[in-house]
This record gives structure tokens, sequence and C-alpha cells, in this order.
């Protein structure tokens, strides 16, 4: 049952006990069998990445099993509908629309005596798709971190996925691989498989950058390996923050809390609402739609845990409270949306208006659904083209350029006690003298 609760009662500590339970001292026994993973998948290579997927995937694979065949990819074709293949398409068409828009360019500036300034910008040689298939299979997934991806022009891309029962990788997958430009897929999953992104093994290249979502093994394996690789973000267990006012749909709401709780035992499904009668009948529709749903015992498990609804104040309030949680997602469903924006500071997507489910984000809307978890909205962003890019920046100084500022370098070298910081320029100086 999702519990509801008022404002009077602490409701940020309840808020942060959700908000951190990806990161709280119940994950500290996952987080040590992550480190053993990482560890022997280094040392291991290719015979740590079978073991572990014999144990946690249960599948039993050769090494020569591992890499995606093209005739596997081929084949993937023939068993995908076609309303399913022109699915895919559309929502490949309006992710890359949106994706192509100020992709960050490289510049340079030209200035007073010679100075030449700017920033280029390059991509990874390259990057590691983390692509989910533990409890669903995630096409959509595979076409967020894809074609980003090729948007950026990173020239190697490859893409890892738990396989599924009979070593398969579900074949919605395999052709959104192929309609994203992925050709280079292995069949791995969880903390294994970024182990493998991370160090390199016998079949699995390294990679400089590790992107896409994944269940708490797969997030803490990002967050250990980081440094070595980089990664996109912490893009853990689903959440939505809901905040709604008298006018929301109960059954609508309730059917967006689910929409996310569904995804993971771990998943955080909130409401905050201004009307104690919708809190009622949120609850009430949330019990409704549990009834026949397919994924009832892992959504259960969700919503017990991390699910809650909160009666507040004011809208500003939730807010407030909204921006302490910084949600994944935050669905805005009130009358006037618009008018709270300026008081949202932290949140991974933002839904406004009655009309517009997460769901919408999720698969076509254009905008990346990979996105920070667990608070992570505080300081990180969705996955973008600029994930794949670095840049690099320009300095060009003339002779009249550098004789102008020797004396200010001479100083802070000084003040920092850098002899040769200083020398190196005075030297310049001195022989054009
Ligand atoms: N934040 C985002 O942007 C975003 C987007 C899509 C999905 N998601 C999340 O991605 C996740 C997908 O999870 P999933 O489980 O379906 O797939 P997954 O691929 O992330 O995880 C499955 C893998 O976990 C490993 N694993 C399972 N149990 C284990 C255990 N006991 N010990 C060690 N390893 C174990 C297995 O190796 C398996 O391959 C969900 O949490 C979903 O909410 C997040
Ligand atoms: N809601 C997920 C991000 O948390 C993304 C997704 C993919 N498919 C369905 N949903
Ligand atoms: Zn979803």
């Amino acid at each position: 049952m999702l519990r509801i609760i008022t404002q009077q009662a602490d409701v940020s500590a309840e808020l942060q006990r959700i908000c951190d339970r990806t990161h709280d001292e119940q994950v500290l026994h996952k987080e040590a069998t992550v480190r053993e993973v990482l560890q022997a998948v280094k040392r291991q290579g290719d015979k740590a990445v079978l073991h572990y997927t014999a144990e946690f995937d249960h599948q039993t694979l050769k090494p020569e099993e591992l890499r995606v065949s093209g005739s596997e990819l081929d084949a993937a074709y023939q068993q995908v509908s076609k309303e399913l293949l022109q699915a895919i398409r559309l929502a490949c068409r309006q992710i890359e629309a949106f994706h192509r828009q100020r992709v960050p360019k490289s510049w340079i500036h030209f200035g007073d005596d010679e100075v030449v300034l700017g920033k280029r910008y390059t991509p990874v040689d390259r990057a590691g798709l983390y692509v989910p298939g533990g409890r669903a299979a995630y096409p959509s997934t595979v076409l967020m971190n894809g074609i980003p991806a090729k948007v950026a022009g990173v020239p190697r891309v490859v893409m890892v996925t738990p396989p599924g029962v009979g070593k398969a990788i579900n074949p919605a997958v395999l052709v959104a691989a192929q309609e994203a430009g992925v050709q280079e897929i292995y069949r791995v999953g969880g903390a294994q498989a970024v182990a493998a992104l991370a160090y390199g093994t016998e079949t699995i290249p390294k990679v400089n950058v590790i992107t896409g979502p994944g269940n708490i093994y797969v997030t803490l394996a990002k967050k250990l390996v980081y440094g070595t690789v980089g990664i996109d973000s912490l893009a853990g267990p689903s959440e939505v923050l809901i905040i709604a006012d008298e006018h929301a749909n109960p059954v609508n709401v309730a059917a967006d809390l689910l929409a996310q709780a569904e995804h993971d035992p771990m998943a955080a499904a909130i409401l905050l609402t201004t009307d104690a009668a919708l809190a009622k009948n949120v609850q009430v529709a949330v019990e409704r739609q549990l009834v026949d749903h397919p994924r009832r015992i892992d959504t259960e498990k969700a919503i017990a845990h991390y699910g809650l609804i909160v009666v507040v104040e004011s809208l500003e309030a939730a807010a407030e409270l909204s921006n302490e949680f910084a949600p994944e997602h935050l669905e805005l469903e009130i009358k006037d949306p618009w008018s709270l924006i300026p008081q949202i500071r932290h949140a991974g997507a933002i839904f406004l208006g009655y009309s517009t489910p997460e769901a919408v984000g999720d698969y076509l809307a254009g905008p990346n659904h990979t996105l920070p978890t667990s608070g992570a909205a505080r300081y990180a962003s969705a996955l973008g083209v600029e994930t794949f890019l670095k840049h690099s920046s320009i300095i060009q100084y003339s002779q009249t350029a550098l004789q102008k500022v020797a004396g200010a370098i001479n100083v802070l070298a000084t003040a920092e006690g850098l002899p040769s910081h200083a020398d190196s320029v005075r030297r310049r100086i001195q022989q054009e003298e």
C-alpha cells in the first residue's frame, strides 16, 4: 500500500531515505560483490566474465559466443514486427533531431596582439554503451545511448547487454542497435560488463567512456571504475516525483507512479499533492492497477519501500521538497506548470501539464531518458552528445603579447614558489631583447 503522510511529519528525512537508497548501508554488501567482480575481471579477463555470467545470469557461454554474430544481427530483423520497426525508426528520428540541436562546436577567438584562444572538441576514441536487460529489455535505451555517440562522431562504439534465456539477446534490442549504427555487441551484463569495458579483456575492448543506465550492481560498478574510464552519470534505479493539484486525474497519476515503480524493486515513486482527496484517490487507484499487473511482485516492493504520497501545504512547499530530492523525473501535473518552473532547481527531466506522461520521454519525445538518479541531479544532467566529447583549450601568444604579461606571471610564479615557471617566460622576453 502506498503510504500517505502529511507535511507535518518529518517529510524531509523520509524523502532523504528514499533518495539515498542506492548509497546507504544496506547496499554495502552489494558493493563488496561488485568490488570482487571488478578485481576478478581485471585480473582474469574473459574467464571471469564467463564465470559471473554463469553465476548471475545463469547462462553458460564460450568465449567465442560473447560477441553477437552477424547472422544473429541479420536474423533479428525477421523477429520483430513491422509496427515495432516503425516505432523504433520514429523514435530514432526524434531522438536524433533533438540531439543534433546545439552540439558543442569548437570555437576560436583572435584577440589583440595576435593572441588566439579557443576550444577544440574531439570525440572519445571508444565508447561502451550499457543496455540493461535483467528485468526488462530496453531497445529505447539502445537509441538513447547509441544515437548521441554517433552524432558525437565516436569512431568505435561497442554495446554490452545481458544474455537472456538460451543466451539470446532480445531481437528488438539488436534491431535498435543496428538502426542506431551500433554493430559491435557483447552479451554480458551487470558489474562484469562494466569491468570488461573499463579494463578490457581478450574479447571485449577497453573503452574511454561507459554510458547507460542499470540496476544497483551496474551503477555501483560505474561509480567504482570512474577515473579508469569516464562515465555519463549515476543513472540507477528509476524514480519519479509528481507534483499534482486538485485538477489532476488520480488514475493517470497512479499509472505514472507505477510506470517507474515497475522498472525495479529499488525504483522510487513519490507524489506531492496539495489535495488530500487526490492523495486518497491515487492510493486507491494504485492498488487497483496493481491487481492484474504482470510485474506485480517487484512493483509492489518498490511501492512499499520507496513509494510515498505527501499532502503538502502549497505548490511552493512541494517545489522545495522536490529540490531536496532532486528527482530523475519530475512531473508537474498542475494547472499552470510554467509558473512553478522558476522554483525548480534540480531535476533530470521535467514533464509539464496533465497530458505529458513521463513515458513519452522514455520512448520518443527526443530528450535523453538516461538520467541521474538518487540525488545525482543536484550536480549531473541527462546523457547527451557532450558525454562523448571532451575539449582541448587552444592558446597562442605572440612575443608582444607575452612581453605585456611577463611581469604579472613573474609575480604569480614567485608567489607560488615556482621559479622555473617565471624563468620560462623571462627567457623568451630576454631572447627578444
Ligand atoms: N536512470 C536511468 O536513466 C534509467 C533508464 C533505464 C533503466 N533504468 C534502470 O535500469 C535498471 C535495469 O535493471 P535490470 O535489472 O532490468 O537490468 P540490468 O542489466 O541493469 O541488470 C542486470 C544484471 O545485474 C546483474 N545482477 C543481478 N543480480 C545480481 C546479484 N545478486 N549479484 C550480482 N549481480 C547481479 C546480472 O549480471 C545482470 O546481468 C532498473 O533499475 C531501471 O530502473 C534507469
Ligand atoms: N524510465 C526509464 C528511465 O528511468 C527509461 C525507460 C526505458 N524504457 C522505459 N523506460
Ligand atoms: Zn520508464
